[in-house]
């Protein structure tokens, strides 16, 4: 059997300590994260998966043990408390910790021996739980929820089978979307379709395409979202806002692989594989007559659920250590969050899940000179610079207009998150991307004026 080497975080503000310590593991063959702090340690625990902890009380900005409370993951292995001066009150708050064990410093060389056997077991373990990257395509996550969610993935993505990605709005459907297509193999292109932001009346042409002079505007032959994603994959989003003969014909493709553009008599073959997603729970959607019931059936080939970031609180360290990554990398800059911050993210409950964490995160970015800090309650960030509680509306605006500034003032205080705005609008989102269609083809018609 190959033996994995484990990861070892030494804690501890005295250099000899720690060089000694280090010296010994790395001898042993462990791979060892040094920290002289209580926030160099709250980020190399949030880098990295460890095996063991040994950790010392007395840190210079802060306590061992509110940082073993803090960083104890159910990823990472044991943690062990460390102190020169031992006192009832420490060891009796160890017991209520996650700490494995309370020892007096110097550890003597058969104790540490021993940690170190414990660390090759907890590695050994997680290999055989299978250490997994904690990533498929562009989602992040290392939790259980998450690891479930990549495999299931990674196993349907070469099949040729239909997948139907549900969960609420945020939560990374199309990245998955696009890892499917990713790990797929398939040669094509990944076309995503907005089934609500088309208007229903041009969708089947969008849809299956449409031969010349089919309808009055059609002057030259066109293809169709299922001819362009030839050999690859059609990401079908919002599919439960697509008209329900649209779904008849849709089910039909699928069944016979073949379609027919508008205004032709002739089908051809299509080689596509065709993920849906929708924020609905599908059956209820077929409850509200929104999806057909073949059609939810076909889908159902295999459902994938996304779990909703408060179910996975786990991941926002890594999510958010990621998006913060990608920021620094974008604006040149070395941004960190403050060890507050973290805590703060991670006890959020996150409605708008990983899009909201997003926004929060940008925001606090842009504020941060180094560090930075996220308030008590994250949607203060969402606070807007000025008030977009507040629309102008005024004697001698037409209805149409006072609805359409309600509706992008809503859109716009909500970040963006159409579900929510139907919510507070007391509207259908099928509304919302009607009214957004409309007011963008009006806005194209005025432009051309
Ligand atoms: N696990 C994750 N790791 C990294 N980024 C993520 C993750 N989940 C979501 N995101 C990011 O969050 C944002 C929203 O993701 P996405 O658009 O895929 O969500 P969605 O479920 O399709 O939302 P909607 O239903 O509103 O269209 C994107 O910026 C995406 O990159």
């Amino acid at each position: 059997m190959t033996s994995i080497a484990p990861t070892i975080l030494l804690v501890d503000d005295d250099p000899g300590c720690l060089q000694a310590t280090s010296a010994h593991a790395k001898l042993k063959g462990c791979k060892v994260i040094t920290a002289t702090s209580f926030a160099a340690a709250s980020d190399a625990a949030m880098a990295h998966t460890y095996d063991l902890a040994l950790v010392d009380i007395s840190l210079p900005d802060g306590n061992g043990l509110d940082l073993i409370e803090r960083i104890a993951l159910s990823r990472h292995g044991q943690a062990i408390v460390l102190t020169g001066y031992p006192t009832v009150d420490s060891a009796i708050r160890t017991v209520r910790l996650p700490a494995a064990d309370y020892l007096v410093k110097p550890i003597r060389g058969e104790q540490l021996e021993e940690l170190l056997d414990r660390a090759r077991a907890s590695a050994a373990l997680r290999h055989a739980e299978g250490a997994r990257e904690p990533r498929c395509g562009a989602l992040i996550g290392h939790s259980r929820a998450m690891r479930a969610l990549f495999d299931k993935i990674e196993r349907v993505a070469p099949m040729d089978i239909t997948v139907l990605i549900h969960g609420e709005s945020g939560t990374g459907k199309e990245l998955a979307a696009r890892a499917v297509h990713e790990l797929s193999g398939r040669k094509g292109r990944f076309v995503a379709v907005n089934c609500g932001a088309v208007a229903p009346e041009l969708l089947p042409s969008e849809m299956f395409g449409h031969e010349r002079g089919s309808f009055t505007g059609a002057v030259r032959d066109h293809a169709g979202y299922f001819e362009q994603a030839e050999g690859g994959t059609l990401f079908l989003d919002e599919f439960t806002e697509m008209p329900l003969a649209l779904q008849t014909h849709l089910l039909r493709v699928l069944e016979e692989r073949r379609v027919t553009r508008v205004g032709s008599h002739k089908s051809q073959p299509v080689d596509v594989r065709v993920v849906a997603a929708c924020n609905r729970v599908p059956a209820e959607a077929v409850d509200q007559g929104l999806l057909r019931q073949d059609l939810y059936y076909r889908l159902m080939d295999f459902p994938i659920r996304m779990p909703a970031l408060r179910e996975h609180p786990e991941d926002i360290p890594y999510i958010a250590a990621h998006l913060l990554d990608q920021l620094n990398e974008r604006y040149e800059t070395a941004r960190q969050f403050s060890a507050e911050a973290v805590a703060r993210l991670m006890a959020h409950h996150w409605p708008g899940n990983v899009r909201e964490l997003r926004h929060v995160i940008q925001r606090a970015f842009v504020l941060a000179e180094e560090t930075i800090e996220v308030p008590a309650s994250p949607e203060a960030m969402e606070a807007p610079l000025r008030d977009k509680t507040r629309f102008d509306m005024h004697v001698g605006m037409s209805l149409e207009e006072m609805e359409k500034r309600a509706l992008l003032g809503t859109l716009e205080y909500f970040n963006h998150d159409k579900a929510r705005t139907a919510d507070v609008l007391g509207i259908s989102l099928k509304t919302i991307y009607n009214k957004l269609a409309r007011y963008a083809s009006s806005d194209e018609l005025a432009h051309k004026q």
